[in-house]
């Protein structure tokens, strides 16, 4: 977006197959010196972290360290919050998101969110993913009927509800349900997607059919995922941050943050010491 760094270079992995450099990909966000507040306790510390574009950031770390509490920050989900406080700066698009305003609905139709739990609107399949639409954009209905399709088909689910697009959303599997809110995100078409543990509620079945989907995804949109679960940030992230009490610690390549992290802290993470 802004240009910062030159644009992606490949170079070989350790096992030969070509990588992307991350640390050489333009930048969708970047965040510097944030600092974030819950009333007078201080939850975040100074934090300064790159989210390339068209890549997947993994962020991980104990309970408690954060993590959730920056991806809220990253399309100002903690302004429906009184008392919530962020200072620093978090540059998007040219722009320091947390400077007064800034058109949060705009905003947030940018940077699209996926939660832990799957959130259907109650409503049918095809409003859920109408509904995002209509609110930034006036579309006649084959235009709409067609948006929605493109949406359902780019999560994989074209082909198991194309035939009952006016049942409930609510009445779909857990998998379904989430495959469906991220079509419901991207059908608005955001350049960077947030998600919040999003496998955590789902099977081992549906939580690789999302890890797959990131991948796909990850060619179109910049995506920043929160989880608990370091196998999913091995598999799913090009680069990983580690959180520990509010703080970051390290971020570097997926390979280098799980074959040789520069950290102790870090280090007895991923082995399992704590956490
Ligand atoms: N609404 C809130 N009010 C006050 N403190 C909060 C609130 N939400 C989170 N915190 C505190 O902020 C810190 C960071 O919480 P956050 O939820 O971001 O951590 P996390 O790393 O995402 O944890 P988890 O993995 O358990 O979801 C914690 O100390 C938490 O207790």
């Amino acid at each position: 977006m802004n240009g910062e760094a030159a644009s992606g270079t490949m170079q070989a992995g350790a096992s030969g197959t070509p990588q992307v450099d991350e640390a050489a990909r333009p930048l969708a966000i970047q965040v510097r010196n944030l600092d974030f507040y819950y009333g007078k306790t201080r939850a975040l510390h100074n934090i300064s972290l790159d989210f390339p574009e068209r890549s997947v950031t993994g962020m991980i770390g104990p309970s408690g360290c954060g993590k959730s509490t920056l991806l809220r920050i990253l399309n100002r989900m903690y302004d429906l919050y009184p008392g919530q406080r962020a200072t620093g700066e978090v540059l998007y698009d040219g722009q320091n998101i947390l400077a007064p305003g800034v058109d949060l609905n705009l905003l947030r139709s940018r940077i699209g969110m996926v939660f832990q739990k799957p959130t259907p609107f109650p409503m049918s399949i095809y409003d859920n993913i109408a509904f995002g639409i209509r609110l930034h954009e006036r579309v006649s209905r084959s235009e709409m009927d067609g948006r929605v399709e493109d949406a359902l088909r780019r999560v994989a689910l074209w082909a198991e509800v194309k035939d009952r697009l006016q049942a409930s959303a609510t009445a779909m599997s857990g998998g379904q349900q989430q495959r469906l809110c991220i079509a419901r995100t991207i059908a608005t078409r955001p350049e960077i997607i947030l998600l919040d543990e999003p496998t955590s509620a789902l099977d081992p079945v549906s939580t690789a059919r999302i890890e797959e989907l990131l991948d796909e995804l990850k060619g179109d949109f910049t995506i920043a995922i929160v989880t608990h679960n370091m196998q999913q940030a091995a598999r799913c992230a090009d680069q990983v941050a580690f959180f520990y009490l509010g703080e970051l610690v390290e971020v570097d390549s997926t390979a280098r943050m799980f074959t040789t992290p520069r950290e102790s802290r870090t280090q007895d993470y991923i082995t399992g010491r704590f956490g």
